[in-house]
């Protein structure tokens, strides 16, 4: 086979002819699905569909990963599938996404590996604002941080999920490296600004090579890059992407407790998606706490229908003192199903109030 480099190129061209054709034949079945979309639709009604959709998201990466010959990465396939499917997005309708900024956040990380370089962003200031961008419809979809592998749950995204009337539509798992940054050296440092989570997630860095330090916490970890930015001896803990968007120096590279540092996100929207092969759903409720067992009675309701609960916390209702409302999830459900109805109807017998918050595909990788 010649190597002659001229020769090559050529090959290449006409197989970028073929792929172009190719996306294009693509493109016109996902305008055709759009339009079949609308079509499913009330025409009195305003065009609420959905194009983004989770599920069938999943299934294409899976099929790309499992017919991907070589010799590219499936990792790389992946990204490559990620913007065709953007793409196809956009030219079904305008999506606009918010996410808590400004722009550099993990939030806006997990967003751009989740919907992919051709939908709008919309940066906000905090994520009570994503839910309000999401309720009043300005954003179709938003992007908040539920919870994280060393520090635990969002507080403010459980308490948001506890009051508004959005739905969990999908979940995404973002690997996180915090980077120390600033433009000062390590020894000049005054003052540290970040988020809370993340400053939780170094405290083994921070007590080792900054004790004593100030502690400032921010809304997001990218507007802590911004205030450093504008500081002499202030430094930001946050994503590594912020030293180039806020122009800032790294200090140190990797300083999260844990190398698998994983936070996990939630795509909020007004609507949740059809069953998948494997989903799980999200329920909030709260039980009279004057009777004893009131809790072990709403667990027991999953266990009578052989339910795996993947995770339960508590928060505060505001109703009165002492008195919690709290979040579970379960795997292997869908929150239309019969079974999932039962388990509702069952709970609100003794129950004083039973939410399903969400249903979403099973998106956790494999070896976390
Ligand atoms: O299957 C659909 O419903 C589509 O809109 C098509 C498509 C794709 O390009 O494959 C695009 C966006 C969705 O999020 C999922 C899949």
């Amino acid at each position: 086979m010649s190597l002659n480099l001229g020769t090559l190129r050529h090959q290449i061209d006409s197989l970028d002819n073929k792929i172009i054709n190719l996306l294009n034949e693509r493109a016109q079945v996902s305008l055709d699905i759009g339009a079949a979309k609308r079509n499913a639709m009330d025409p009195q009604e305003e065009d609420n569909t959905h194009v983004y959709i989770p599920g069938r998201e999943k299934q294409v990466f899976e099929k790309v990963t499992r017919l991907n010959p070589g010799p590219l990465a499936s990792d790389s396939l992946c990204a490559i599938y990620r913007e065709i499917m953007s793409a196809s997005i956009a030219l079904q309708k305008d999506v606009m996404v918010a996410y808590l900024g400004p722009v550099g956040s993990f939030s806006h990380d997990a967003s751009l590996k989740r919907f992919g370089d051709s939908v709008q962003y919309a940066s906000q200031g905090s994520i009570a604002d994503v839910f309000e961008a999401v309720e009043r419809g300005r954003c179709q979809y938003g992007v908040v941080p539920f919870e994280n592998s060393i520090a635990g749950s969002v507080v403010p995204t459980l308490d948001k999920l506890i009051k508004s009337k959005v739905k969990i539509r999908a979940e995404t798992y973002l690997p996180v490296h915090h980077y120390l940054l600033s433009n000062a050296t390590l020894e000049q440092v005054r003052k540290i600004y970040s988020h809370p989570v993340a400053l939780a997630q170094c405290q083994t860095f921070l007590n080792s090579h900054l004790k004593g330090i100030e502690l400032v916490p921010c809304a997001s970890t990218s507007e802590a890059a911004q205030l450093a930015s504008k500081e002499k001896f202030a430094a930001a803990i946050c994503n590594r992407v912020c030293a180039d968007i806020y122009g800032l120096d790294i200090l140190h590279a990797d300083i999260e407790d844990q190398q698998d540092n994983t936070t996990r996100f939630f795509i909020i929207s007004d609507a949740w998606d059809g069953p998948t092969a494997s989903d799980k759903t999200s329920l909030m409720f709260t039980v009279d706490h004057r009777l004893p067992g009131a809790l072990c009675d709403a667990l027991k309701v999953f266990k009578d229908h052989s339910i795996n609960l993947t995770k339960i916390d508590s928060r505060p209702s505001l109703l009165r003192p002492w008195h919690y409302v709290f979040f579970l999830e379960c795997a292997g459900v869908h929150g239309d199903s019969k079974v999932m109805s039962s388990v509702v109807s069952e709970m609100t017998k003794f129950c004083l109030d039973v939410k399903v918050v969400g249903t979403y595909p099973d998106q956790r990788p494999q070896d976390l």
